[in-house]
């Protein structure tokens, strides 16, 4: 290649690689595969290996791939956190383990452990408690997400044990188990947000969010698998995890302490096919030299230590045929392409169906009944066509056309500008959407009718018994008909009813989630719930006003505000008002009500451990205070918690404003 032809390359690619990081790293939303992007790095460094002096001192072969954010705290790493070298090939392990045999003789020996598919976390104990939840970050500095991580049940806030440093960090991989995953996501889409491609992405997106109480709700892990201090009483990595493990850190069990390479090669083999089989996704095997002393002199290159190496394994994917392309209808209308395949083995099950997302999913991969296509099951647990075969293609295969009309109505689809799906709108009359919402209306997150489940349903809607959400209330008049349906005896009658009854207690957040307006999941109802207290409130509340609520977006109140604005909604909702349901916020007797801050006013900013912080400004004004919605100088208050954005800890200081905590504020009221 000639030097201006490689600059171009090496720019492009650079670019490109840039963007992906970016896309990986903080949109947690990748657009190529692991091994298409560690492609594209080997030959960078190639290129960078054969034009040395085209090398940029920012190329990515340089720097650790993540980045710091603006909205956590910034934190210095006192060991930076580096990447590991990678490779896909046996033969790159060999050559390794011939490099550290030049380096250290054969008296060696090799850890090898699972390499977990989550996102790396550096925890610092102080004399036994945990300090500090800091992200690798660009490497050198990182996020402080302490107060996420404290929600993760198996990170001990207090070590148990003895002999631990009265210093120490210790490093380990944050990730979601596959179970989870796929039951969170599936809410997700339910609730029309875009859904995680893996559970990686699903633990990444959650730690950076800022509200620790919607992290606490999501099930999150941590395996540990490396200790850092000062003065360790340690000789080997081998001998410090079983020390952690004591102190009560959880290690893999998987890990296994080999004399040369061909021990480390069989773990790599038989984890080939064992990882399928655990509960949590890995991307392949790390192998670390034992010894510390050993670790130090072969020290590190500018990105990742030399005295360790992982070896990936690359995604499971097998040729097969694309049979057809139907469309899936849900219960918010969103119209889903599936493709159904020739059945084939893959990963240990034989998949017949593949995601294809959506329309835009499709155009990009120019996908064709009639396609052979490359399908794979890597990280994640749903398969997806990843390309087509176009040397298989048959001539004369016409390109896709999504579809435009709804599979199961007929009506004609459409699709909001910046939007990826596509929707049919006969919200009343789709037999999908209609069932879809009677189940999510009495799913167990909203009304929680357990003696209608979604089986029972569609049974009661083939007998023209439902066909809408106030039916449900009606059907206690209908006791004869419901005698006579398959398996409803009269016992299941009473249950059925006297389940339906006791829902109308349910408070108004469930209901409000229960109605299933696009975007407004459990969290966002209550949020809305909180803020409006009641149904009139919120159906005739602008977009402005909704937009002023906290975490509440455009999207968001675009989609309540088109909610209200359909007379077949309006006239539901007085329905189930006249049957009784809540719809008004049952105020709470604050038994603190008083005058005490009158006068007074008051911000809130961070998070709270024991208050959320809808109650907190409750308390302040059923105590006679006033919220403000910025700082300035009329602020008499500012009651802090963690995570407060730096800016605003700023503001208030520059303003002489007394900062607070959630505790000074109740001492205030007593
Ligand atoms: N698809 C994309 O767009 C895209 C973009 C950027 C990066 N990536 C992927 O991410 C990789 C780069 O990420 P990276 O720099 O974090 O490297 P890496 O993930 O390949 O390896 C380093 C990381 O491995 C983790 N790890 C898991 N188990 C471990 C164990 N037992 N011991 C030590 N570490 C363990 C640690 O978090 C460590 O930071 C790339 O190779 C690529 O596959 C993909
Ligand atoms: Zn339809």
């Amino acid at each position: 290649m000639q030097i201006e032809e490689a600059k171009k390359t090496i720019e492009a690619l650079t670019a490109e690689l840039n963007q992906h990081n970016y896309n990986y790293y903080v949109l947690a939303h990748p657009t190529i595969s692991d091994y298409d992007f560690d492609q594209k790095l080997k030959q960078l460094v190639d290129l960078e290996r054969e034009f040395p002096e085209l090398q940029e001192p920012d190329s990515p072969t340089l720097k650790v791939g993540g980045e710091i954010t603006k909205t956590f705290k910034t934190v210095q790493h006192k060991y930076p956190m580096l990447s590991l070298g990678n490779t896909y090939s046996e033969q790159d392990l060999i050559d390794f383990d011939n490099r550290i045999r030049k380096a250290l003789g054969d008296d060696f020996e090799y850890v090898c452990e699972l390499k977990f598919d989550g996102l790396s976390m550096s925890l610092t104990y102080e004399n036994g408690k945990l300090a500090r939840g800091v992200t690798r970050g660009d490497g050198t500095k990182g996020d402080d997400v302490t107060t996420n991580v404290k929600t993760i049940k198996t990170i001990p806030h207090k070590l148990k044990g003895e002999g631990f440093p009265a210093e120490f960090e210790i490093r380990g991989e944050i990730f979601m188990h596959k179970a989870a995953f796929v039951k969170l996501n599936a809410e997700r889409e339910e609730n029309g947000e875009q859904p995680f491609a893996n559970p990686r992405n699903f633990a990444s997106g959650t730690m950076k969010m800022q509200d620790s109480t919607e992290v606490a709700k999501r099930p999150l892990d941590c395996f540990l698998y490396f200790l850092y201090g000062d003065n360790l009483p340690y000789k080997t990595h081998w001998e410090s995890l079983q020390a952690v493990k004591s102190w009560g850190f959880k290690v893999s069990e998987h890990i296994k302490l080999c004399k040369n390479i061909n021990e480390v090669l069989d773990f790599i083999h038989l984890f080939e096919d064992e990882r399928f089989k655990l509960s949590f996704d890995i991307d392949g095997i790390v192998i670390k030299v034992n010894s510390y002393a050993q670790q130090q002199e072969l020290g590190f290159t500018a990105k990742s230590p030399r005295w360790a190496i992982s070896y990936k394994y690359k995604a499971q994917e097998v040729e097969t045929k694309l049979l057809s392309i139907t469309y899936q209808v849900g219960r918010t209308g969103a119209v889903t392409p599936v493709a159904n395949l020739q059945p084939v083995l893959l990963a240990g099950t034989t998949v017949k169906r593949a995601t294809l997302h959506n329309a835009n999913e499709i155009e990009r991969l120019d996908v064709r009944e009639g396609d052979t296509v490359l399908v794979e099951k890597g990280g994640e647990i749903i398969p997806k066509i990843i390309k087509v075969n176009l040397d298989k293609r048959p001539n004369g295969l016409p390109p896709t056309l999504f579809t435009t009309t709804c599979p199961e109505c007929g009506s004609t689809l459409t699709r909001t500008e910046g939007e990826a799906a596509w929707y049919c709108p006969n919200d009343s009359g789709c037999p999908p959407q209609i069932i879809g919402k009677m189940q999510h209306f009495t799913g167990r997150k909203a009304m929680n009718i357990d003696s209608l489940g979604d089986e029972t349903i569609v049974q009661l809607y083939n007998a023209e018994l439902l066909h809408n959400i106030s039916d449900i209330y009606a059907l206690k008049d209908k006791r004869d008909q419901l005698r006579q349906m398959e398996r409803m005896g009269e016992k299941s009658v009473n249950n059925l009813i006297e389940g339906i009854e006791q829902s109308k207690q349910m408070p108004f957040e469930k209901v409000l989630f229960g109605l299933g307006i696009r975007y407004v999941g459990e969290t966002v109802a209550k949020k809305l719930a909180q803020h409006f207290k009641n149904i009139d409130n919120l159906a005739n509340a602008s977009l402005l006003e909704l937009t002023e609520v906290n975490e509440i977006g455009t999207r968001i109140a675009e989609s309540v505000t088109e909610y209200f604005a359909e007379n077949n909604h309006r006239l539901l909702i007085e329905q189930l008002k006249q049957d009784g349901l809540q719809f008004e916020v049952e105020e709470k007797e604050i038994v603190l009500a008083s005058n005490k801050l009158e006068g007074k006013t008051f911000l809130i900013s961070g998070v709270f451990e024991g208050f959320g912080r809808e109650e907190l400004k409750d308390l302040i004004e059923a105590n006679g205070g006033k919220m403000l919605s910025s700082i300035s100088s009329k602020l008499n208050f500012l009651v802090a918690g963690d995570n407060m954005g730096p800016s605003k800890l700023k503001k208030a200081t520059d303003l002489n404003i007394p900062i607070i905590s959630d505790k000074d504020l109740m001492s205030m009221l007593n």
